[in-house]
């Protein structure tokens, strides 16, 4: 097929086009953080992982269908040996980012920009290290090496470089305006992305005030952008750039999900928080994608109405 000529869109009954593919390419992960959501992954210690063909055959197929985005997350995705070798085969494609944790990414982040990837999101919930090693179950050090993560991210260009503060009550939620300085410090490289908490792990303890959130971010912004995917808000506040993710109890933020997701098991996820819908696709050609694609569409449901 003539890959400039987009042959029937991917839209799911709720009329939400798919643009972007989430690609969960291992449920391995260096660390153990307590909000971990696995991805919404219910089968998290499957011995294989999806196969580098399949995630190229389904990457070629979806781009037929007018898929130019690509998001790899994990676990943590640098626990794939194979990960640069993946994204530098994937065909030509408006963007392709990945989701780390940072650990692992100092040594590889210029190798990774070379092989294709355009940018990253690095968690970063904390600028203490010993909240650092409570939240993540790891070694207070490793903060360092995310730091240098973070730091050889903008010098290999995989910018914007976001960072991935998942608010929790009592615990962090004390830091936003010194991550907010921290962003600043790297003027236009660094965007802080606030996340709120999915509290599945029984921790509703640190729920954070969303409402009240959105509200102190909206009195401090010069201005405020509202993006296609989830409608998320951008706020500008004196030179940083901060997006909130609010993903509780928003019909607004499911009724703009343009995404379908992809397990490590090599399945088609129509929805983060449903685990009964799932499609095969491992092992899958090139030609048989274009069907599966269509049956996973077909079973998208937005989970807030
Ligand atoms: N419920 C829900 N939460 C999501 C979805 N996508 C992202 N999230 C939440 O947002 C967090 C951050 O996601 P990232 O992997 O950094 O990527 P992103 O911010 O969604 O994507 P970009 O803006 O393209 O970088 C995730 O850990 C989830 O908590 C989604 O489709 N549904
Ligand atoms: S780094 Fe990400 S995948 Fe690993 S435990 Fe933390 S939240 Fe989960
Ligand atoms: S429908 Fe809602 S909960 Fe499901 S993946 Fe999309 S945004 Fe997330």
């Amino acid at each position: 097929m003539n890959d400039s000529v987009t042959a029937n869109p991917l839209t799911d009954p709720f009329g939400r086009s798919i643009s972007s593919l989430r690609i969960s390419v291992t449920d391995r992960c260096n660390l153990n953080c307590i909000y971990c959501h696995h991805e919404g992954n219910d089968c998290v210690h499957a011995e294989s992982e999806i196969s580098k063909q399949t995630i190229l055959n389904l990457v070629g197929a979806a781009r037929c269908h007018g898929v130019n985005k690509l998001k790899f997350s994990g676990g943590e995705p640098l626990m794939r040996s194979d990960f640069e070798e993946i994204i530098s085969e994937l065909p030509r494609m408006k963007n392709i980012s990945a989701t780390t944790n940072g650990v692992m990414l100092a040594d590889r982040a210029h190798d990774l920009k070379d092989s294709g990837l355009d940018r990253v999101n690095i968690s970063l919930d904390t600028l203490d290290p010993e909240r650092y090693r409570y939240i993540t179950n790891g070694s207070s050090h490793l903060l360092e090496r995310v730091m240098d993560g973070i730091h050889m991210a903008v010098d290999a260009g995989l910018v914007p470089v976001k960072l991935n503060m998942v608010l929790l009550k009592g615990l962090n939620d004390s830091e936003i305006e010194d991550m907010l300085d921290f962003v600043r410090g790297y003027s236009d490289g660094v965007v802080l992305q606030l996340i709120e908490l999915m509290d599945f792990n029984g921790i509703p303890s640190y729920r954070i005030d969303a409402d009240a959130i959105e509200q102190y971010l909206a009195s401090r912004a010069k201005s405020i952008i509202t993006r296609k995917m989830h409608r998320r808000k951008k706020y500008l506040i004196d030179g940083a750039a901060v997006e909130f993710v609010r993903p509780i109890d928003n019909s607004q933020f499911c009724a703009a999900c343009n995404r379908l997701r992809v397990t490590p098991q090599g399945k088609l996820k129509p929805c983060l928080l449903v685990n009964d819908n799932l499609v095969d696709i491992e092992g899958a050609d090139c030609r048989q994608m274009h069907e599966l694609l269509r049956t996973a569409v077909s079973r998208r449901v937005p989970f807030c109405r």
